[in-house]
């Protein structure tokens, strides 16, 4: 992650001129040892000051990675497919490729910003897949932090919503690691290279469309900026966040690399008094951290459902409750943690076709999000055998011995592998005797333990 800030000063050349050759510098510099990258690219000012901006900076100091642009038509325009068509006349003319992929289907009705993003986000993982990409590098910049901030602040989310967006996120949408690098660079800056340079943009009408949150935010940013709540304001708080965010997720590792009990089959518990009696932030961060590592998402679920959680484990010295995907049981002075079955249990794959669509894709092979197979042994595999949650697995359980230290409804969502025969293998629980004894495939668990 890189948390440390990067500030581009409010220079002259912000103000009129576009940004020198240092600033372009500082910018791009620290962020892209990286060598293969896609660029989302819209058409708008923002990310095509990103398109050259960074083409500019490549020339200038020999970067020599393979980058791909890609714009996503939406569809919701009649104008889209002419404007995507227009971004890559100009990435051509620069000697890059470029892709334009469209948002097929029939569009809903309602919340439909929120589903073109998650269809744009699809679609840029497919392209990144396609070569193998590093990266998706976007042109967030600092006004879009200001309105992020802006937009956490209406939700009430705590320190970890109002450290809003980060410049190196490996935990992007899709899972895909994103760079902003002009997260701390004002909108007026990058109008102002884009001006300087002759070139000229287009405007997405919906962006001052009242019927838009974000639209509706950014007109009354005007009259908060009068108050001295300006977008540099507002994006340097959200950087102090994620410093102090940064400081809680240390003290939360430092206590769960101490105390905390993986099983590798899935299941953790937390000896609740022996952490000692840190802060209630602490105490919260660690139910979002154990959540997040035993469910396998990204975001723990509101911050206000979390509290209420804390607050009655903490009233009740036996008690079961279920968040974001998670079963979380206190037990005298015990938490045990683990993934909930629910209504949308873990997925039953073939592990060959998970293997192969992971080696198609260059990325790694991940079942359930909460496991890396690691692909070494996958050749020796029949093609028939199976990954899903131990719970659905078919057949006896002979010789399955689960241990005493866990509540048994703790391992229906371990990883099981099984055949048309039965269970083959469970994590530390169940091994088949036979030709398969050495089980060809290792797993691994992703996120924080
Ligand atoms: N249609 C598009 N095609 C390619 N890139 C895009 C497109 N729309 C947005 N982007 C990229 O994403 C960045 C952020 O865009 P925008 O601010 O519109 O998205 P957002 O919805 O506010 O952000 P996010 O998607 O992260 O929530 C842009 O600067 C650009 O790099």
């Amino acid at each position: 992650m890189n948390s440390v800030a990067r500030n581009v000063p409010e220079t002259e050349s912000h103000r009129g001129m576009g940004l020198t050759s240092d600033e372009i510098d500082s910018i791009f510099r620290p962020q892209f040892p990286l060598c293969r990258l896609v660029l989302g690219v819209s058409g708008g000012p923002d990310s095509l000051a990103l398109l050259y901006l960074f083409h500019e900076w490549t020339k200038r100091v020999g970067w020599t990675g393979d980058i791909l642009v890609a714009t996503i038509d939406h569809g919701l325009r009649p104008e889209s497919a002419a404007e995507a068509q227009q971004v890559g006349e100009r990435a051509r003319a620069m000697g890059l490729r470029h892709v334009v992929r469209t948002w097929e289907g029939e569009k809903p009705s309602s919340n439909i910003q929120a589903q073109a993003r998650a269809a744009r986000y699809r679609l840029f993982a497919q392209e990144m897949a396609s070569i193998g990409a590093d990266a998706l590098v976007l042109a967030h910049h600092l006004d879009d932090q200001a309105e992020t901030f802006l937009d956490r602040l209406t939700r009430g989310s705590g320190v970890y919503g109002l450290g809003a967006m980060i410049g190196d996120d490996s935990g992007g949408p899709e899972g895909l690691r994103i760079m902003r690098p002009f997260l701390e660079v004002p909108k007026s800056a990058l109008m102002d290279a884009l001006r300087a340079r002759g070139i000229p943009w287009v405007c997405d009408p919906s962006n001052y469309d009242p019927a838009y949150k974000r639209a509706r935010l950014r007109q009354i940013m005007g009259g908060l900026a009068e108050e001295g709540l300006t977008s540099q304001r507002l994006a340097d708080t959200a950087r102090r966040m994620r410093r102090a965010r940064e400081g809680l997720d240390y003290c939360c590792r430092s206590i769960l690399n101490a105390h905390l009990v993986c099983h590798p089959a899935g299941p953790v518990r937390l000896p609740w008094n022996s952490i000692g009696d840190p802060p209630e932030e602490i105490r919260l961060r660690l139910l979002a951290h154990l959540i997040l590592g035993v469910t396998g998402q990204q975001a723990p679920g509101r911050l206000a459902k979390l509290e209420g959680l804390l607050f009655t484990l903490e009233a009740h010295e036996r008690v079961k409750q279920t968040l974001s995907g998670a079963v979380v049981q206190r037990q005298d002075d015990t938490l045990y943690l683990w993934k909930e079955v629910g209504r949308t249990p873990p997925a039953v794959c073939r592990v060959a076709d998970l293997v192969a669509a992971a080696q198609a894709n260059g990325r790694p092979a991940i079942w359930d999000g909460r496991y890396h197979l690691g692909l070494e042994g996958a050749g020796f595999l029949n093609s028939d055998v199976v990954i899903g949650p131990l719970v659905r697995a078919p057949g006896p359980r002979d010789g399955l011995t689960l241990p005493s230290d866990f509540p048994v409804a703790a391992f229906a969502c371990a990883p099981a592998f099984w055949d048309s025969e039965g269970l083959l293998y469970v994590p530390d629980l169940f091994q088949m005797r036979g030709s398969e004894a050495a089980y060809p495939l290792s797993l691994k668990r992703t996120g924080l333990f």
